[in-house]
Formats: structure tokens, C-alpha cells, sequence
């Protein structure tokens, strides 16, 4: 591809593997935007939650999925995420959002209306982006420049997470990260995925460092047209 050409990269992968740092990092260092799609999925949940709606109803969440106005900021120096102008960055990281976003979003009338709005931001970003997820790769921009599949073993994803969460042991860290990653992965609509062309990396033995030099490489590489 010719450098002028706005790159578009995605990185999916399940919890805890690095993606949001990373993600952030690569965008930050090559001018490009960035897209916190676990962002947008938990603020309309953060949304059901606050109207009543039963997160274990999937018929009316369907019906409540086009109500909610989410828009996210893309510098990766400062990502923002509102619902009908309220800033939810802090309250769409509680653990309540955390256990229903999975549930949340296997709902097909969830995932179509939040997938477009990715399309739409990624269209628009005139120098390039970074969008990080579960399904980018595979189903919101599958004709993506670069394609990153991240993991890491377990142990390491629950000591990370459980390393930001104070007063939360890793044990239940570990549970909790597995059960998400099972319901992520088994559900019908784009689940987590790897995408046949896309690059894995595991950075169970790497620094984060490491995996953002690696992914900048990669990038260079592809505009370079290697
Ligand atoms: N390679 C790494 N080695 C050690 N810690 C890391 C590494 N990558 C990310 N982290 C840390 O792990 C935590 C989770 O990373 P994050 O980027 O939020 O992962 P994800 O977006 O995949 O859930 C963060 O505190 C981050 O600083
Ligand atoms: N592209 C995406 C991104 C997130 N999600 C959902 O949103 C949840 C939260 O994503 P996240 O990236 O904030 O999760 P963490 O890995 O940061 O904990 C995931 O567990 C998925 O259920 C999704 O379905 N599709």
C-alpha cells in the first residue's frame, strides 16, 4: 500500500492480552486514530443497566439497542465514550458492566447498530486507525491493512487484570476472565476470533514494549509495501 493511503489496523484478542495499550500506544506513536470497541459495548450496557432493561432478556434488549447515543472520541492521547452526552468512562468499568456485556452483546440488534458506527468512525479517520476488539478482523473490517490476533496464557491475563483492580484476588480474576472469554467466544453472532490472515503474537513472556515495537514494525512494514 502507498504511505498516503489511511491505514487501518485491527487488534482483537481476548481479555487481559495487551489490546487496549497496545492499541493506544501504536496509534499514539504513528499519528493514526484509535477505537475502543469493548468501550462501546460496555457503555450500552452501562445504558441497560441504568434503564431497568434485563440484561438476561435478549428480546428486550433488541428492542431498547437503537435507543442510546454512544459516541466515542478517537485521539489515542485521550479516548473518550458517551451515552446521550454523559461521560461513562469511569461507571462502564465496574464490575456489574463487566459481568453482563457479554451478554449484552451477543444480541445480533446490539452488534449490527454499534458495527456500523465502527464502520462509519473507521471510514472517517482520515489518517488511518487503530481498532481494537473481538471481532474486527473477521467481521467489522475484514479488508483491514494489518490484522493482529493477541493472547496471553491465563495466568498471566488475571495477574494484569487483577494488578489494576484493587482488592480483587487473581483466583477469581482468573474465573471470571475465562467465563467471559468462553460466552465471547461461543456465541453465534461474530464471536472472538481469529482471522485466517491475521498475525498472531503472544505476549505471555513479552513486555508491553516488546508488543507495541513488534506491531509498530508490522505497520511500517505494510506501508512500506512488504
Ligand atoms: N505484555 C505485557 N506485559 C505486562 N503487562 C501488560 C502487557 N500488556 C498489557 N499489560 C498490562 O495488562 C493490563 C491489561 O492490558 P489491556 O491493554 O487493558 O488489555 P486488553 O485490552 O486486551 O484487555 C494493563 O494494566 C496493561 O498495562
Ligand atoms: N469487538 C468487540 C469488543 C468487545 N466485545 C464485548 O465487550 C466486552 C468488553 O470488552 P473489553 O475489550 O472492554 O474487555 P477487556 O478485555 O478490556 O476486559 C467483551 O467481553 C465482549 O463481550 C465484543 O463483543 N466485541
Amino acid at each position: 500500500m502507498e504511505s498516503a493511503t489511511p491505514v487501518i489496523v485491527a487488534i482483537d484478542g481476548p481479555s487481559g492480552t495487551g489490546k487496549s495499550s497496545t492499541s493506544k500506544a501504536v496509534a499514539a506513536q504513528l499519528g493514526l486514530s484509535y477505537l475502543d470497541t469493548g468501550a462501546q459495548y460496555r457503555a450500552i450496557t452501562w445504558w441497560m443497566v441504568n434503564n431497568g432493561i434485563d440484561t438476561d432478556d435478549p428480546t428486550a434488549i433488541a428492542a431498547a439497542a437503537g435507543k442510546p447515543e454512544i459516541v466515542s472520541g478517537t485521539d489515542p492521547q485521550g479516548p473518550t465514550i458517551t451515552v446521550d452526552g454523559v461521560d461513562v468512562a469511569g461507571p462502564i468499568r465496574t464490575q456489574e458492566v463487566t459481568s453482563k456485556v457479554s451478554a449484552v452483546s451477543a444480541v445480533p440488534e446490539v452488534r449490527a447498530r454499534i458495527t456500523e458506527l465502527q464502520r462509519s468512525i473507521a471510514a472517517s479517520a482520515a489518517h488511518g486507525i487503530v481498532v481494537e476488539g473481538r471481532d474486527i478482523g473477521t467481521t467489522v473490517l475484514p479488508d483491514a491493512h494489518l490484522k493482529i490476533f493477541l493472547t496471553a496464557s491465563p495466568e498471566a491475563r488475571a495477574a494484569r487484570r487483577s494488578g489494576e483492580l484493587k482488592g480483587v484476588d487473581v483466583h477469581s480474576t482468573r474465573e471470571a476472565l475465562i467465563k467471559r472469554d468462553a460466552a465471547d467466544s461461543s456465541r453465534k453472532t461474530s464471536p472472538l476470533a481469529k482471522a485466517d490472515d491475521a498475525v498472531e503474537v503472544d505476549t505471555t513472556e513479552l513486555t508491553l514494549a516488546q508488543v507495541i515495537e513488534c506491531v509498530v514494525t508490522l505497520v511500517e512494514e505494510k506501508r512500506a509495501g512488504k
